[in-house]
């Protein structure tokens, strides 16, 4: 079995428990209670390269990477150094993620967040929105297509903005026929967990100009974001470097003087 389809079936483990306590009717009155969703994907593209900050206790690669006690503290971190929105992992046996974690983030931050989970179901679309997200992740090689149309439309229909991550020109073409309208392509394949940054490149010309396009994962620094910058980033995605770096306000700052850099043939121009 892959490591996603292990992931997956944690994933739908513990989803069910939440499901046994937490009723759908009861999640959409939550969802109705919360401030309407930002438009998330108005905030990942403009002048310069926009950067996600993530907050990320582990990986299934890396296994720990950061304790992260104080993840509101973090994101106010990331936000101070000039982030465009906080990815929230919400899951929780490979990544150490919670939702409280999202609830957490979303009371400390302006900036749209993003709900990074690995999203099966509508339900899980309701929690992201019941619980402040204005993004959601859909992952295109976890889902059959059928599901992936019909978890898109879910998402705009609550607001939110769903970020389709892709691996391959095949996944880039599901995706694109689906309707997504930002896409991230993921340096690492997440079946064998193995990280390639010349991934972006290869599939960012198959993303038309009518899409925000983010790469993500593998940025270790400045140098890495105006590679993708220059291979057409509109926005980057960044973990495990902010988490691990030591002084994450700056190291984003440095990463957004990068992108902000005029030199840059970022996005579509
Ligand atoms: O820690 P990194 O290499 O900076 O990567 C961040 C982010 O791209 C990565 O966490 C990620 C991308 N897609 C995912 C899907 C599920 C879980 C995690 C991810």
């Amino acid at each position: 079995m892959s490591v996603l389809a292990e992931i997956i079936d944690g994933v739908r483990e513990d989803l069910a428990v939440r499901q046994a306590s937490v009723s759908l009717d009861e999640l959409k009155q939550r969802a109705e209670r919360v401030a309407p969703a930002k438009d998330g994907a108005a905030a990942l593209r403009g002048d310069g390269v926009r950067v996600i900050c993530e907050v990320k206790r582990s990986s299934p690669s890396k296994g720990a990477l950061a304790a992260i006690a104080d993840p509101a503290g973090l994101a106010r971190d990331y936000e101070a150094g000039g982030a465009a929105a906080i990815s929230v992992l919400t899951e929780r046996r490979r990544f150490g993620g919670t939702l409280a974690d999202l609830d957490a983030v979303r009371a400390a931050v302006d900036v749209p967040v993003l709900r990074k989970d690995f999203i099966v179901t509508a339900y899980q679309l309701w929690e992201a929105r019941a619980h402040g997200a204005d993004l959601a992740l859909l992952i295109v090689a976890a889902l059959e297509q059928n599901a992936l149309v019909s978890l898109i439309e879910r998402a705009e229909s609550l607001g939110l903005t769903p970020l389709v991550e892709v691996h391959d020109e095949e996944e880039v073409r599901r995706a694109l026929d689906a309707g997504a309208r930002v896409v991230g392509v993921n340096a690492r394949n997440l079946k064998t967990l193995e990280v390639d940054r010349d991934n972006f490149a290869r599939l960012a010309p198959l993303i038309p100009d009518t899409a925000v396009r983010v790469a993500e994962s593998g940025v270790r620094g400045p140098h890495d974001l105006i590679a993708y910058a220059n291979e057409g980033a509109d926005a980057v995605l960044v973990g495990e470097s902010l988490v691990t770096g030591g002084a994450p306000r700056e190291a984003v700052a440095d990463l957004v003087a990068a992108g902000a850099h005029p030199a840059l043939r970022h996005g579509k121009g």
